[in-house]
């Protein structure tokens, strides 16, 4: 089967394309593939479809082989890939994922692209539908938590998949090798959760560190950046636009009057191969 590999930010994904081949089991495959030892090497596996619903659909499995309802950072390599490879020969589309059907938007300067602008739709914030118990149906904003043997304040965002946001004075002595595990982990989200460490650097620059659901430390992460800025507004430490700073890279986010986040960021193909199926 012939794939891509890309990153956006340094989080990286092999790309399939099966809109004429589907595989059996995409879990065992993105397990198999991103192995970084023994298989391509990837955070994640995106794959592309035909949509009824949308221009095209994107599924995103997790190097555990877990199936992830959307993927922030891939769906710019997504949108690339399309665009790059003459699928599509619009810079603007529809895009269905499991956090609805999203619309990214090739950006470019002079002509030569930058990068993607996605339409990220609209933060969820009840606690019952992020999902995460013991805070009752309303919003879980700067709420207490235990993890580790220690206490933490949280806000719960769903951004189609959970996220946990944590904000620290001092990122550098967060050990998120250590407790991200037990973040994801955490008796309180059903499904699990992404958990973002951040450090304010100004109202309008936020460091952030990931610890990935399914799939570890990464070292950026789309949905997350846009679960932080909606956190850093409720909690009122940010404008509503602000640079997201990644292990990996920088992403702009924007928390729009429209209630909508917009993501703007790098999109890069890295290799491309065949790999046995
Ligand atoms: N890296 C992604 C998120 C990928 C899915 C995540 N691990 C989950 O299970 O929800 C991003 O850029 O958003």
């Amino acid at each position: 089967m012939e794939f891509t590999k890309w990153q956006g930010c340094g989080n990286d994904f092999v790309l399939i394309d099966c809109r004429e081949r589907e595989l059996a089991d995409y879990g065992a495959f993105a397990k198999k593939v991103s192995d970084r030892h023994f298989g391509i090497g990837a955070d994640g596996v995106l794959v592309v479809l035909d949509s009824n619903r949308a221009d095209y659909r994107m599924r995103i499995f997790n190097t555990d082989g877990s199936e992830a309802e959307m993927c922030g950072n891939g769906i710019r390599c997504f949108a690339r890939y399309l665009r790059d490879h003459g699928v599509t020969d619009r810079d603007k589309f529809t895009v269905e994922t499991g956090a609805g059907i999203l619309v990214p938007e090739i950006v470019r300067q002079d002509g030569a692209i930058t990068g993607v602008r996605v339409d990220m739709g609209e933060p969820v914030l009840a606690a019952d539908e992020v999902p995460v118990t013991g805070y009752g149906s309303g919003r879980a904003v700067d709420v207490p938590i235990e993890v580790a043997g220690s206490d933490w304040r949280m806000t719960a965002v769903s951004m189609g998949n959970p996220h946990c946001v944590v904000f620290v004075d001092d990122l550098a002595s967060v050990p998120i090798e250590r407790i991200g595990h037990l973040f994801e982990t955490q008796a309180r989200f059903p499904k699990k959760t992404n958990t973002e460490f951040v450090q304010v650097l100004d109202r309008t620059h936020l460091r952030m560190r990931v610890w990935e659901r399914g799939a570890a430390i990464t070292l950026a992460c789309g949905t997350g950046s846009c679960a932080t800025l909606v956190a850093a507004v409720l909690t009122g430490r940010s404008e509503r636009a602000a640079d997201i700073i990644l292990d990996g890279g920088t992403l702009h986010n924007e928390w729009a009057a429209d209630n909508h986040l917009y993501m703007t960021g790098p999109a890069v193909e890295v290799f491309s191969g065949t790999v046995e199926v």
